[in-house]
This record gives C-alpha cells, sequence and structure tokens, in this order.
C-alpha cells in the first residue's frame, strides 16, 4: 500500500535484489458447500492487473507480518481480523521484485458486508473457492500456484498401524474416521507388522475405502507398493528421504523429518508436505526429546511447503499446531 515498504538485502539469489516482504491472507468461511477461501483480483493501473491474490500488501517499516495483515485488511476488505494464524512462506522472483509472502489463515473477522460476503475497497472483484477444488477463477498470481494446491491438504493426517492394532480392527477405525471427515492417510505398515500379501490386501482396502469417500493415500516407503494399489504417494521415511536422489514420480510425494536439514531436504526434493517431531513426547519414539511447539514453529517459520506436526499429537492439538506454523497435524495413534 505505500513506498516505505520494509525490505532486507536478499542473500540467497544470484543477483541479489531487495526483498519486498508481503502479508497474504487466505480467508476461510464456512459456505454450503463446506470451508470456503476468497480470492480478489487486481484491478487496473497495478502489476499484473487482473489477475487474482489473496488480499495483502507490503510490510511497513516497523510493522511485523501480522501487523500489516490486519492494515492491509482494513484498507482493502473493510474488515477488522480477529482470528489468525501464520501458515507457510513463499519467496518468489517476479520481474519487477524480489518478494518474500508471508501467509495466514484467518478464520474470524469484524466488519464485511451484512450477507456474510467481503466487498473488496480496492480489488474490483472477489470470489470464493470450496476448500480442496480447482480455484473458482483464473488467473491467479505465478507464486500462488503452490498456495493453492497447498490448501487442499486436509489439517489431520492419519498413519495407519495395521500390525499393532490388527487389519480388521484398523479399517474399522478408518472407516469410523473417513464417516468423521478424515481425508488424509499414510499406509505405514513396517517392522514386525504386516508383510508380503497381507500388507497389499491391507494396502489396497485402505485405498478403496479413502478413495471413495475423495480423499488421498501416501504409502510409506515403498513407492512399488503405492502404484499397485493405486495410491496418490509416497510418504519417504527420514533415511528414505536422506538417500533420494530425486522426486519419486507420483503425483504426492511427502516426508518425514526431524531437523532444519531434513526439512530444507524435504522442499529441495519437491516433497508436496512435510511431517516434523516427535513434537510431544510419544510411545513409538520413546528414547527421542520431543521438539515442543515453540521450537517446531522455528523450524517451520520459513517452510514453502505445508508441515504437520508429529508425535503424541491428535485433531485437539489442531490449536497449537496451527498457532505454530504448522498446517495440521499427523497422528498414528490420535485419529
Ligand atoms: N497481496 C498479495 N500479493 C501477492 C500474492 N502473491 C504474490 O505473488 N504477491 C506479490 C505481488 C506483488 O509483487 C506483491 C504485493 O504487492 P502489492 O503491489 O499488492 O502491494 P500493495 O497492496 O502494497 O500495493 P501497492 O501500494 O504497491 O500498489 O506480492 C498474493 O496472494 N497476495
Amino acid at each position: 500500500m505505500s513506498d516505505n515498504a520494509a525490505t532486507t538485502a536478499c542473500a540467497d539469489t544470484a543477483a541479489p535484489r531487495p526483498v519486498t516482504h508481503v502479508a497474504a491472507a487466505v480467508l476461510l468461511r464456512q459456505g454450503p458447500a463446506g470451508t470456503e477461501f476468497l480470492l480478489a483480483r487486481r484491478p487496473e493501473g497495478k502489476v499484473y492487473a487482473g489477475w487474482w491474490e489473496f488480499p495483502g500488501g507490503k510490510v511497513e517499516r516497523g510493522e511485523t507480518d501480522a501487523q500489516c495483515l490486519v492494515r492491509e485488511l482494513q484498507e482493502e476488505m473493510a474488515i477488522t481480523v480477529t482470528a489468525a494464524t501464520p501458515w507457510i512462506t513463499r519467496r518468489f522472483e517476479y520481474p519487477h521484485a524480489s518478494v518474500r509472502l508471508k501467509f495466514f489463515k484467518v478464520t474470524a473477522w469484524e466488519g464485511g458486508a451484512a450477507d456474510g460476503d467481503i466487498h473488496a475497497v480496492e480489488h474490483d472483484a472477489v470470489a470464493w473457492t470450496p476448500l480442496g477444488a480447482p480455484a473458482a477463477v483464473a488467473p491467479v498470481l505465478p507464486a500462488n500456484g503452490p498456495i493453492l494446491e497447498a490448501l487442499g491438504l486436509p489439517e489431520v493426517y492419519a498413519v495407519t498401524d495395521a500390525g499393532a492394532h490388527g487389519v480388521a480392527a484398523e479399517l474399522a477405525r478408518l472407516d469410523a474416521a473417513l464417516a468423521g471427515g478424515l481425508r488424509l492417510v499414510q499406509v505405514r505398515e513396517k517392522g514386525d507388522g504386516l508383510d508380503g500379501a497381507a500388507r497389499r490386501d491391507f494396502a489396497a482396502a485402505v485405498v478403496a475405502r479413502v478413495h471413495a469417500v475423495g480423499g488421498r493415500v501416501l504409502v510409506n516407503d515403498d513407492v512399488e507398493l503405492a502404484r499397485a494399489v493405486g495410491a496418490d504417494g509416497v510418504h519417504l521415511s527420514s533415511s528414505a528421504l536422506r538417500a533420494a536422489a530425486v522426486r519419486p514420480d507420483m503425483p504426492l510425494v511427502a516426508a518425514s523429518c526431524h531437523d532444519a536439514a531434513e526439512l530444507d531436504a524435504a522442499i529441495a526434493l519437491g516433497c508436496q508436505f512435510a511431517v516434523l517431531g516427535p513434537v510431544a513426547p510419544t510411545a513409538s519414539h520413546p528414547g527421542t526429546a520431543p521438539l515442543g511447539w515453540g521450537r517446531f514453529a522455528e523450524l517451520v517459520e520459513e517452510s514453502p511447503i505445508p508441515v504437520y506436526g508429529l508425535g503424541g499429537l491428535s485433531a485437539a492439538d489442531l490449536p497449537a499446531a496451527r498457532a505454530a506454523n504448522a498446517h495440521g497435524v499427523a497422528a498414528l495413534r490420535g485419529w
């Protein structure tokens, strides 16, 4: 919104340019088809006029990202944000600028139109899209493609353990969770649990159930099995991540991380999302010191991909996760 936008020297590009810091809001509301997010069209006279973006703008000197977000939404949408949590951070090189975009999920605000809609002050149109559906409008700003993809990922990522619970009990647990809205599942059957045909049959049964409700399945560390059962992707253990020279050729690739180096490796490999932990003490890794949400937030602050917290968590931990830059929670027991 102004010429005195905060900039920092950019140390990580070949031709250093000042970095323009931007805060942008993913406004979320409950619509008839579930949760919806807002895109707004840039008006004539701006760079990329006619392109769709998340409301927001440049961080001014002395302002935090969160303060900028509140100011920009007052100016651009005439609303006062009352609930916002930090999400992913994306850096992008435009011909006109090098930008660092800090995205926030905004779930509550005051003001706006009487009918619950939002009337833009500076943009010339707004449009709501259900989460998980392709954007209702186009084109979106070039930096925003991965943001839309990330928005399609659910907040809860369930990890199976049929080896411990038994196949029938695990499938019954899955049926109940899918009925409750679960849409993202990792088949993780290793160690002494299922093997051979039993593992394959279980993975196929999970895929059939999850696909029947429009959800997605990743298979832990086994691309061949993932392909054989028609899963959507592969989830790399941290050791498989370290060994991976190229991104597995599957639509969805995710990885388990424990520290900054592994998170960097997941990003460099092209993973769509990562899981980081353990956040809390967990029975499956009793000797590992938990990160806690404070350290988790530091590690994830600059991540351009969504990161789930893992380790001793359940859906009850979502408010703490959201406050710590997490996309959501992954859970072995707590789903
Ligand atoms: N607000 C917003 N900006 C985005 C998004 N994606 C993206 O690449 N950008 C880029 C475009 C611009 O280079 C920069 C935002 O600058 P801007 O020009 O909109 O900032 P502003 O509202 O302060 O406008 P102005 O006063 O400079 O005209 O961030 C997004 O989703 N929302």
